[in-house]
């Protein structure tokens, strides 16, 4: 299968004009209308398995939504297909849930490299390879969420392929690997967890593409064991506006180069 040259992209069903060089990615097909919203113009393209696409513009500009579904084997997919059509810029729009007990519910997390406790991207890169985003995007995040004035962290993820491995790691037959770990996360400061990052950056390295993460921080398993205050949000809505703010912020730079 020459999955490069083909018109119409095996699983998110996009042809070449059908989305822009610039992209975010949710993982929840249920968040495009949503982000899809600060677009001008959107218009719902195609939604095929787990894959929902919308396209407008930004200054201009073409971008899409698409969602990645859960995990790093359909995020990675799914940004395989992209690049084949000709994105070279993703944001990533996720949820997480905070280690670090300063990470609260409601925060907005921007990661700075994710850790690579998953499969995917064990097939495009050795374990040695770090998982770090794109540099420019990183900064636009972190640039866009204080423009906004959003309160918000940037620091290392964890990804995974177990949400519950993450949240019940006791029951699991490899509890004495989990809750190791889980603890040099916390000695390591990571901030979150979360699932797609690692695989999204390990294919955009090797694909030559920018991508970079941003987080709704649902809850805080660490803060509620410490008995600190400790709510569950789900409105993701400050995630979704940096986001979107610093893809303006990149297609602005490009345009001005
Ligand atoms: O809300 P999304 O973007 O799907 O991200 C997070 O939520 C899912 C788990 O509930 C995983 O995909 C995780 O990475
Ligand atoms: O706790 C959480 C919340 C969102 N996504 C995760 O992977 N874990």
């Amino acid at each position: 299968m020459d999955e490069q040259s083909r018109e119409l992209q095996f699983h998110i069903q996009c042809a070449p004009g059908q989305v822009g060089k610039y992209c975010i990615l949710p993982g929840d097909p249920g968040r495009c209308q949503a982000i899809a919203q600060h677009f001008d113009a959107p218009v719902h393209v195609q939604t095929n398995r787990e894959y929902t696409t919308y396209t407008g513009t930004l200054l201009g500009e073409k971008v899409s939504v698409v969602s990645t579904g859960i995990g790093g084997p359909s995020a990675a997919i799914a940004m395989e297909e992209l690049c084949n059509l000709g994105c070279h810029t993703f944001v990533r729009v996720g949820t997480c849930g905070g280690i670090k007990l300063e990470v609260q519910s409601d925060d907005v997390v921007v990661a700075t490299g994710a850790v690579r406790m998953e499969g995917t991207s064990r097939e495009y890169a050795p374990i040695e390879w770090p998982a770090v985003p794109d540099f420019t995007v990183t900064q636009a995040l972190v640039q866009a969420a204080q423009n906004l004035g959003k309160p918000w962290h940037a620091g290392v993820v964890q990804c995974k392929d177990s949400f519950y491995g993450q949240h019940s790691p006791a029951r699991m037959p490899v509890s004495y690997e989990l809750e190791q770990k889980w603890e040099a996360w916390k000695r390591l400061g990571v901030l979150a967890s979360e699932m797609e990052s690692a695989a999204l950056f390990a294919v955009a390295a090797a694909r030559g593409v920018r991508c970079g993460s941003v987080f709704h921080v649902i809850w805080n398993q660490e803060r509620e064991k410490a008995g600190l205050d400790q709510k569950e949000s789900h409105d993701t809505s400050a995630a979704i506006e940096v986001g979107v703010e610093a893809l303006k912020l990149l297609i602005q730079q490009d345009q001005t180069m």
